[in-house]
């Protein structure tokens, strides 16, 4: 079994992301153009009075005027806060924007979060019922029990969008759909187990109620709280939601109700089960211990007294996840697609039944390979899909919409299932996925990397933040005492790393006369060597990775790029008949470009063009993109003949002779290559079948001005520059990266370093 080995992240880590740049995780941002008068005239004032005199007279078009078709609101007030009890509304608001930015990671859809401060059920309800015609739906959060049955049920009422609450359903959902499949594998009837739910809250009687939808027999679920089993006739701390499960039975501990037991449910609070309740449980039990942040009991106690349980966390860092991140995205992007006024019982059985058969699928090579180290095949480690998964935006809101539209719910059926399917397909960005599965891939094949400029504060950073996200053994080059002295400042006095200091370290000679030999005839004396071996950190850590003693080297922050590079290359060769080049990926919500040779080529001729359009595609490829290359210029197929132009035509050449199995095509501009419809207007001729989507610029002052300016003034992510074609991992950052960018780069030289 896969264990967690440190705690991921650190509070200081969590801290900086939160209030780094932009403080939060969210901003909005316009869909549509307001840059000149007539936009202006067009988005407000004038334009906007007819959209408004529409929506008036027929309600149902704000669909087709507005956002709202495709926001959902996620409210709290903060009254249970994860398993972290009543924080307050404020002290919610990470969470809900965390929850928003699920939405829109996940499934596309615009999730925007609320506090209400009040813990008043009256107050809630009317604030929310008066906000409702904003949204296409909402997302209720963190909201105590009972409070939040109450909410819930009149809201629902009360609106014509669905209304949810994720701690009870989305729980639920991804519960039963684990609870399906851990039947199957211990060879139960799901209308045979006997089962403990404990926690009697929001989440505990939304499971308990929605496993008897799915045929668990009410009487064979005894619910218990902090009281104890919630017994028929008990009267202390209890509610009519806990009472529609009392039961008849003489047991009054959760100790007495799990003896014998085929399954836990824990929805309480960390370290409410124990192993001696486990031991006492029927042969193959199955055990889901799912508050959060802290389990009811770890899996790794769990197994010490019985290895033939099946066990469920909430948390990513072990096997068999349930957390409702696999249901409210997927749910409302389903139910937003058909317009339905709700979200009813069939839609929420729909989602548990598709996440169940997903799990019991061959599961795509690409997230098997990022989550090697565990067992992603169906079976006791793997009974619910893992959260990064692309197909589940696929096949899950599907057969919630396919459910509503049964169920007479959709106000917009969908007529084209097919079409609808592949329209979902295309929300996810796959570079934003793909980056996450090569993350993955390094955290399950751990990494020694070495960061050159080590006594940095920022690389010092930088090599903690790699070793807590479990990306393998930071190496850090400099003087131990000087590490010492950063560490201490930063407050990490006492964290130990692994410190080389080139002049007195044990591999020193070894290195220099590496060196020695492939410098000996371009001019280099052994004392030349010897010199940069012990003064020069670059050569050092590109030392330690020629001569195996770690997986890869990161480096950037305190040299030009032209310097590093030099440096590197005395040790680390290129690839055989490979060009080495600098390439940035430059994501946005709606596309995804990848730039080269953005670092290395001053003015490349034909054949290193054409080089490194076929690198190039090659990386589009690794990252998930079918290559659509573009060869760059200010003239479009020969319009301006111009001796800068000759050696753009000559690499087209080249492609075509040696029939590469990608589109290419140019000389073109740049708003050629990335407007299809100007393309295929303009140049009918032009052999992409669609917008360009690698960028090969005609020289360095083009490629880098071009992916600095888009890095500045631009709004999406810049990944790089990533140095491809050495024949050793090696990433050179820029002068002015963050710890983050050095994180990434480290990882990403990590994942050069895995077979392919
Ligand atoms: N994995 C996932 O996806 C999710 C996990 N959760 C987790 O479930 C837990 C409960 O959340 P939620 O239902 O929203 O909260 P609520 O506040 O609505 O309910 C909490 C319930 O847990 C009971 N409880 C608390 N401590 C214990 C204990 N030591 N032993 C037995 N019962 C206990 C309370 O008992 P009483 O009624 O007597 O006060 C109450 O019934 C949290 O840890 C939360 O993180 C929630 C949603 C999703
Ligand atoms: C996951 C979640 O929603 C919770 O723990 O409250
Ligand atoms: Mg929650």
């Amino acid at each position: 079994m896969t264990e967690p080995d440190t705690k991921r992240v650190t509070d200081e880590e969590a801290l900086l992301l939160h209030s780094s740049g932009r403080p939060g995780k969210l901003e909005i941002s316009p869909t549509k153009p307001l840059t000149t008068q007539r936009d202006l005239s067009l988005a407000y004032s004038p334009g906007v009075a007819v959209p408004c005199l529409r929506i008036a007279e027929d309600p149902s078009t704000a669909y087709d005027y507005t956002a709202k078709g495709n926001i959902v609101a996620v409210i709290s007030n903060g009254t249970a806060v994860l398993g972290l009890g009543d924080l307050g509304a404020l002290a919610s608001k990470p969470v809900m924007e965390g929850k928003a930015v699920l939405f829109k990671r996940f499934a596309d859809v615009d999730g925007i979060d609320l506090e209400v401060d009040t813990k008043n059920v009256d107050e809630f309800v009317n604030c929310v019922r008066f906000l409702g015609p904003s949204f296409g739906g909402i997302n209720l959060e963190d909201i105590k029990a009972p409070d939040c049955f109450i909410i819930e049920e009149r809201l629902r009422e009360l609106l014509d969008i669905p209304v949810f609450h994720d701690d009870q359903h989305g729980t639920a959902i991804i519960a039963a759909a684990g609870l399906i499949n851990a039947c199957d594998i211990t060879g139960r009837n799901i209308r045979d187990v006997k089962m403990v739910v404990n926690g009697a809250g929001a989440a505990g009687i939304a499971c308990a109620e929605l496993f008897t939808t799915m045929g668990v027999p009410r009487e064979n679920i005894t619910l218990c709280d902090t009281k104890g089993v919630v017994y028929r006739g008990r009267t202390d701390g209890m509610n009519q939601w806990k009472s529609s499960f009392a039961v008849e039975t003489d047991k009054r501990t959760l100790q007495e109700a799990v003896a014998g037991s085929d399954v836990f449910v824990g929805l309480s609070a960390k370290g409410a089960m124990t192993p001696e309740m486990v031991k006492s449980m029927a042969a193959k039990p199955i055990i889901f211990a799912l508050a959060n942040p802290d389990p009811e009991i770890t899996p790794e106690e769990v197994k010490a007294v019985r290895s033939d349980a099946i066990v469920a966390t909430g948390r990513s860092d072990y096997p068999n996840q349930v957390n409702n991140v696999l249901g409210f995205p997927y749910l409302f992007r389903g139910a937003l697609d058909v317009r339905a006024t709700t979200i009813n019982e069939a839609m929420k059985v729909a989602a548990a039944k598709a996440l169940a058969a997903l799990a019991r699928e061959d599961v795509p090579d690409e997230v098997d390979a990022a989550y090697s180290g565990r067992r992603l095949r169906y079976g006791p480690e793997y009974i619910i899909p893992v959260p990064f998964d692309p197909r589940l935006i696929v096949t899950v809101p599907a057969a919630v919409a396919q459910a509503a539209m049964e169920t007479g719910v959709a106000r917009k059926p969908i007529v084209d299932l097919a079409g609808y399917k592949n329209s979902l397909r295309t929300r996810l960005d796959p570079t934003a996925d793909s980056l996450q599965l090569i993350l993955e891939k390094v955290k399950a094949n751990p990494r020694r990397v070495v960061f050159a400029e080590g006594e940095e504060e920022r690389t010092i950073r930088a090599a903690l933040a790699y070793r807590a996200a479990g990306f393998g053994t930071p190496v850090l080059i400099g003087r131990e005492e000087v590490i010492k002295e950063q560490l201490a400042a930063m407050g990490q006095s006492g964290v130990s790393l692994e410190i080389h200091n080139a002049r007195i370290s044990d591999a020193n000679r070894r290195y220099s006369d590496y060196l020695y030999r492939r410098m000996q005839r371009k001019g280099a004396l052994l004392r030349d060597c010897q010199r940069m071996v012990n003064q020069d950190r670059n050569v050092f850590a590109a030392l330690m990775v020629a001569q195996g003693d770690a997986h890869a080297m990161v480096t950037g922050i305190t040299r030009t790029f032209g310097v590093a590079f030099e440096e590197i290359r005395r040790v680390i060769d290129a690839k055989a008949n490979e060009p080495v080049f600098g390439l940035h990926v430059f994501l946005t919500r709606n596309r995804t470009v990848l730039i080269a040779d953005t670092t290395v080529h001053v003015r490349p001729n034909g054949q290193t063009l054409a080089d490194i359009a076929i690198g190039a595609a090659a990386k589009a490829r690794q990252m998930g993109h079918e290559p659509r290359v573009a060869l760059l210029s200010f003239s479009n197929f020969g319009q301006h003949p111009h001796p800068n132009t000759d050696p753009l035509r000559e690499a087209i050449e080249i492609l075509d002779k040696r029939r590469v199995d990608f589109e290419y095509d140019g000389e073109m501009s740049a708003d050629v290559a990335l407007d299809y419809q100007l393309m295929k207007r303009v140049y009918p001729f032009c052999r992409l079948s669609g917008p360009a989507n690698v960028l090969i610029m005609p020289g360095l002052h083009s490629a880098n001005i071009t992916a600095k300016l888009l890095n500045k003034m631009a709004g999406g992510q810049m990944i790089g520059p990533l140095l491809i074609g050495l024949d050793k991992p090696a990433q050179i950052v820029t002068m002015g990266a963050s710890v983050n960018d050095l994180v990434t780069a480290a990882a990403l030289a990590a994942h050069d370093s895995l077979p392919w």
